[in-house]
């Protein structure tokens, strides 16, 4: 009998012994698991070497490079920006047109839409990517930057490039938010009809919205209206009223305010818009010009071009210009039907003075636009 109760005793005790055991084990395997995140995180502390991304979004003529002017000036940012910029059409006029910073701080993606080129992951050829991948290597450590900014040009869907930074692996980039500039009064015309799908998809992804031209919005109502508008498509972005795009810093970088599951969420409703994708027709002529424009009839070209795009719907004219006898480079921003030609910087000694307009819009007459600027040049043969 004693004996039995022994057995059974020794049998509870080494029972007792191995659930121990394996609850230590089970601890102990929790613990270095615990351990071994707490090194990699230690290893790679947030801040010191990650590099916040803001994707600075916003239909063309929205205020994109204000804004960036904007950021660059203010004095105590304190990041060392770098800066990405994508534009529409083969020639780069934006970086140009950036202020306070080095030329080494700007990486201008020519070679085709970002957003294009991001959602072709599955031809291996996401350029996006490539550019990332050589800034970290190459760039970061000889350029130092801390912080970078993606500008996409006005007819990008942000999706493909937010997507992009999701599937990084081992990436010391994390997506800080989505800043997306709105021309309110373009917005107030354009939100009951017509709405180009990329300025809706510009909206649904945002997390901060910029509703930018407040000069030109007539009343209080007006603006109640826009913010209402983008509320219903975003509910959760954050609305910040400007003109010329004076915005803290705060409010827009490393505010932390990405969040994957909603973009999931918006992506879903993106997708289900229709209409989604490129508007349709939109092309870019460039016009450049070797010889000095002479200002008077550069000043009835343009009035002529402007007057003739309410069918032709020009989006937008941007350029530099050279004035015969003046040694400011002029600066031509048009919107709609609104632009303005003013002396910005000088030329610099030894730099070719070379006029170059960009020109935008939908069923552009590209013939009429390219003769009637040869025959202003003085370059047309046949007058
Ligand atoms: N009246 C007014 N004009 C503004 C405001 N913000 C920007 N602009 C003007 O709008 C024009 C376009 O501004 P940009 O900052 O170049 O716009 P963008 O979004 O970079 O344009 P894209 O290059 O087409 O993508 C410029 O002439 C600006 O000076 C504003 O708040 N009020």
């Amino acid at each position: 009998m004693w004996s039995y109760y022994a057995y059974a005793g020794v049998f509870l005790l080494l029972s007792i012994f191995v659930s121990n055991a394996i609850a230590w084990i089970k601890q102990f395997r929790q613990a270095s698991r615990l351990q071994a995140k707490t090194i990699a995180l230690s290893g790679r502390p947030a801040g010191a070497s990650t590099i916040p991304v803001t994707i600075l979004t916003g239909f063309l003529g929205a205020g994109k490079t204000t804004l960036l002017n904007s950021i660059l000036s203010s004095p105590d940012h304190g990041y060392k920006i770098m800066i990405l910029e994508n534009e529409v059409g083969a020639v780069s006029i934006d970086h140009q047109l950036i202020d306070n910073i080095p030329r080494d701080g700007v990486v201008v993606m020519q070679n085709g839409c970002i957003c294009c080129s991001a959602s072709s992951r599955a031809k291996n050829d996401n350029e996006l990517e490539r550019i990332l991948d050589h800034l970290l290597t190459v760039q970061a450590d000889t350029l130092g930057f801390d912080y970078l900014i993606v500008e996409t040009t006005g007819l990008a869907d942000p999706g493909p490039i937010v997507q992009t930074f999701l599937e990084l692996r081992a990436s010391r980039f994390r997506l800080d938010g989505v800043v997306t500039l709105v021309d309110t009064p373009a917005l107030l015309s354009t939100m009951h009809k017509d709405m180009p799908a990329e300025m809706m998809a510009q909206l649904m992804y945002a997390d901060v919205v910029c509703l930018n031209k407040i000069d030109l919005v007539g009343s209080d109502m007006d603006l109640d209206q826009a913010s209402a508008f983008v509320r219903a498509l975003n509910p959760d972005a954050r609305l910040l009223p400007t003109t010329k795009a004076t915005l803290s810093v705060d409010n827009l970088l490393d505010i932390r305010t990405f969040d994957a599951a909603r973009y999931a969420e918006q992506l879903a409703k993106v997708t289900a818009t229709p209409g989604n994708g490129h508007t349709a027709d939109v092309s870019t002529v460039l016009l450049t010009a070797t010889t000095d424009l002479v200002l008077q009839p550069f000043g009835l070209w343009l009035n002529d071009v402007v007057a003739a795009s309410s069918h032709e719907n020009v989006f937008r004219i941007k350029g530099i210009v050279s004035i015969a006898g003046d040694n400011y480079k002029w600066i031509l921003q048009g919107v709609l039907d609104t632009y303005t030609l003013a002396p910005s910087g000088l030329w610099a000694d030894g730099e070719p003075r070379e006029t170059q307009i960009v020109v935008i819009g939908k069923h552009l007459n590209r013939f009429e636009l390219e003769s009637s600027f040869l025959v202003l040049v003085g370059k047309d043969k046949s007058v």
